[in-house]
């Protein structure tokens, strides 16, 4: 064959692909023409000269411009073309109500983004349609799973997990920072909080030690890894490969050789294990309608342990294998979502020592200071508004919704808990989502930040490594399931007032 040939195969192979793109794109457009607003184009890769502006919108901050830029001067509405799908960028509080609230049956989630979780069959977060029995019958039991028994266990160990990390590393690196004359250390914040939500997460809603800051357990680390292979390598694969339709033929041999079939069966062994186990143990406690009798067998506090509980009280609702579905997606939605809200708090607090000064005194007025000072719990959560108010900024970027989004102003939030938690219920705050599908997470994830980062500040001072004047020193965002700051230098001083 000859070399023209070749080109010109080639040539015609990539104009089918962008002929296919093109009317993928239009037939796409069509649906979505009657929506007013840009229609953009999305893509990930960020760095295609001159174009790249036009193709991708990953980061927030991306993201805040051409709803600003483009969006519909009314209501903020854009619309992304996917290639194969469409995405329409919603900020506006009303329409977020329609959309989630009024009209909530409607909308239902998409299978292209949801098939991913059903790692075990379908999940509270993945089922599509959350009308559904089956959707309700998840929430039934899981809302009774984050009760507050639950919650108090998971504040206790958050703070543990806070010292366990403080003692295993960064007291040694502290102790040989100060020998040499410097200040502090810098610390991995997306390594470090990642860890210590892990660790949370293994005790609070397995009963698991994952062994991270130790090697005591070689069960739970082995445990902890294939989770993290499935959240990783499982999620990427059966995006890409088990989903694409041309080659999803590969996907066992893929499994297979990324050694993914071996850490789906380590997990989804133990989760039977254990949720066995506790069946078994409720069963002999004799839980009847929220009923204990008197039969010796220690209560268990852990997340999975409640939701086998309220299983039970639920007459057995859902069966094993949808616990271990709504165990496993606990895990993966309760664990970088934390970790990278604590990542940002720390980046914002960093940064604005006046704000980080007036946490710490309310830290103190409550837990006292030094060696009188006691670690924080599920009580000191309702009281320590302004902590919490520091929590919620960080969460918090709608310029539709408040003055000045882009500054930095904990003070804007109301000072007692339950005005606060009337603003997470009136679309003026959305990270958790709203109506029905809201995280059902969403008290678990804020108890628990808020306890990691008071521990935190009970101990350090932060301050930022970066030299922000400098565009190539700057905090990026790295896109995740969340968007977490990339590039992002702390550094843990010891507190200078104790
Ligand atoms: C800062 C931390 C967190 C944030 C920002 C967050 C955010 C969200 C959002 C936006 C949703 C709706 C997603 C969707 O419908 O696709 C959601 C759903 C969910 N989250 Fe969270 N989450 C956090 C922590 C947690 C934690 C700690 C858990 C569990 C331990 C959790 C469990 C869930 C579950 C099970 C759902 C699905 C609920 C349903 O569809 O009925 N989340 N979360």
């Amino acid at each position: 064959m000859a070399l023209s040939e070749i080109i010109l195969g080639i040539v015609c192979v990539f104009a089918a692909i962008l002929l296919f793109f093109l009317i993928s794109i239009y037939n796409n457009y069509k649906k979505v023409s009657h929506i007013p607003g840009a229609f953009q184009f999305f893509l990930t890769f960020k760095n295609i000269p001159i174009i790249s502006p036009y193709l991708s919108f990953d980061g927030h901050k991306r993201m805040e411009q051409l709803v600003k830029t483009h969006g519909d001067p009314k209501t903020g509405l854009v619309r992304l073309s996917m290639f194969d799908r469409n995405m329409v960028v919603v900020s506006d509080r009303d329409m977020l109500k329609e959309l989630l609230v009024v009209k909530g049956g409607i909308f239902i989630k998409s299978w292209k983004l949801y098939e991913v979780f059903n790692a075990f069959g379908k999940n509270i977060l993945s089922i599509l349609d959350g009308t559904s029995d089956s959707w309700k019958n998840h929430h039934k039991v899981a809302s009774g799973a984050f009760a507050s028994k639950n919650l108090e266990y998971m504040s206790r160990v958050a703070s543990k997990s806070l010292d366990l990390c403080k003692e295993s590393k960064w007291d040694g690196e502290m102790e040989k920072a100060l020998k040499e004359g410097k200040e502090g250390i810098i610390i991995d914040t997306n390594a470090d909080f990642s860890d210590i939500t892990l660790d949370v997460l293994g005790k609070a809603a397995f009963g698991l030690d994952f062994s991270i800051f130790d090697e005591t357990n070689p069960e739970g680390r082995i445990f902890r890894k294939s989770l993290e292979k499935m959240f990783t390598t499982g999620v990427i694969l059966k995006r890409f490969v088990g989903l694409n339709p041309v080659l999803s033929w590969a996907f066992p041999w893929a499994c297979k050789y990324t050694g993914l079939d071996k850490a789906v069966k380590v997990v989804s062994d133990k989760l039977d294990a254990i949720i066995a186990e506790r069946t078994r143990e409720v069963e002999l406690r004799g839980m009847e309608d929220g009923n204990t009798s008197e039969t010796g067998v220690e209560e268990r506090k852990d997340l999975l342990s409640v939701l086998v509980e309220a299983n039970f009280i639920q007459k057995g609702i859902l069966s094993g294998d949808e616990l271990k579905s709504d165990a496993y997606i606990f895990s993966l939605a309760g664990h970088e979502t934390t970790s990278t809200t604590l990542q940002w708090v720390c980046y914002e607090l960093s940064t604005k020592p006046d704000i980080q000064n007036k946490i710490r005194e309310e830290i103190d007025l409550h837990l006292g200071k030094g060696v009188n000072a006691r670690a924080p719990n599920f009580d000191d959560y309702p009281i320590m508004n302004y902590v919490n108010a520091v929590i919620m900024e960080t969460a918090n970027r709608s310029d539709r919704n408040w003055d000045k989004p882009l500054e930095f102003i904990p003070e804007r939030y109301p000072m007692n808990a339950e005005e606060q938690l009337r603003i997470q219920h009136d679309f003026t705050w959305i990270p958790f989502s709203m109506g029905n599908r809201k995280c059902i997470g969403f008290k678990f994830a804020q108890i628990e930040a808020f306890t990691i980062l008071v521990r935190l500040l009970q101990f350090y001072e932060l301050g930022l490594d970066n030299d922000e004047s400098n565009p190539k020193d700057q905090i990026v965002d790295v896109p995740g399931v969340t968007v977490r700051p990339g590039n992002c230098r702390i550094i843990l001083k010891p507190r200078k007032d104790l």
